[in-house]
């Protein structure tokens, strides 16, 4: 029985991410949404906390969520799994699609949803009681998968994608929280790798790390892209052009801007824009 529950969850992890990666480039009409956000609001309580965003998420590419504090960056990335549901005051209108499949709709698997949407949070956040080993196939032993080769193949294939494998493949057996800073949050995006999800959404993955740690999870987001889907919540200008193909900017809750990252910053259309990118705002 066990082979056959593997076989299945792989199969459909498989099938989950079987769309190639997309063409190359920043051209928005060359290129298919993974994920669209059409009028999504959340609430919490009376109080908006980001309102009526429309924004494509290409597949295969980096979108970065900037602008100042408080703008409703980490508000909207949460949206984009399901997170609020988590939150007791939080209320969320209008509609996420993925793969054109919205995922507020009645009978959506909130579990599901964040199978196929990753999240990596500011703080590396490892299971403290468990090994590097069992850290990364968390997520596949909830899901029923018990075979050894199929874990096996699971830890090696996520730790090489998020490029920890080498430093750490003579260790599997020590605990996750053994590791440095920089090498725990690297084996949280591992860990979120496992289940291969069509999306990664990263909420300043980088803010609790040192230059080192930042650049060497700066360098792997680029070999992620063809993964997955990268959504990155950056407080960092400097790292959204580095790292991202598209970028959104937010203000006060709103969506003032989104395009070609490289267009974003060098010809904003919007004035609100080029006064955050310029500092002179924010
Ligand atoms: N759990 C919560 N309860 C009530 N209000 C909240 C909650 N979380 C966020 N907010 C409010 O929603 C608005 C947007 O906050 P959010 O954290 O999304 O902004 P942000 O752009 O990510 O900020 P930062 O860059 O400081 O992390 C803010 O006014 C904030 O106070």
């Amino acid at each position: 029985m066990e082979t056959n529950v593997d076989e299945l969850k792989l199969n459909e992890l498989r099938q989950g991410n079987s769309t190639p990666p997309s063409q190359s480039g920043s051209d928005p009409s060359l290129l298919k949404p993974r994920m669209e956000t059409r009028g999504l609001s959340v609430y919490y309580g009376k109080k908006l906390g980001v309102g009526n965003v429309t924004l494509p998420i290409y597949a295969n590419k980096v979108t970065a969520l900037i602008g100042p504090s408080g703008c409703g960056k980490t508000t909207f990335l949460r949206a984009l799994n399901r997170m609020h549901d988590l939150t007791p005051i939080a209320r969320v209108e209008g509609e996420a699609l993925l793969d054109g499949k919205n995922i507020y709709a009645p009978g959506v698997d909130p579990v599901e949803v964040r199978r196929k949407i990753g999240m990596v949070f500011q703080k590396p956040n490892p299971f403290p009681t468990l090994t590097i080993y069992d850290n990364v196939v968390a997520g596949l032993r909830l899901l029923g998968v018990r075979r050894k080769e199929v874990l096996d193949e699971a830890v090696e294939r996520s730790l090489v994608q998020a490029a920890l494998w080498d430093e750490v493949k003579d260790r599997l057996r020590a605990p996750g929280m053994s590791l440095s800073g920089g090498q725990q949050q690297r084996l949280c995006i591992a860990r979120a790798l496992a289940v291969q999800p069509e999306v990664l959404l990263m909420d300043e993955p980088t803010s609790a790390l040192d230059p080192i740690s930042t650049q060497a999870i700066e360098d792997l987001m680029a070999d992620l892209k063809n993964y997955v889907t990268i959504v990155i919540v950056t407080h960092n200008m400097q790292q959204a052009a580095r790292v991202s193909d598209f970028t959104a900017y937010f203000l006060l809750g709103e969506l003032i801007e989104f395009g070609p990252t490289n267009q974003l910053f060098t010809n904003p259309k919007d004035s609100r824009t080029e006064a955050y990118i310029t500092g002179r705002f924010g």
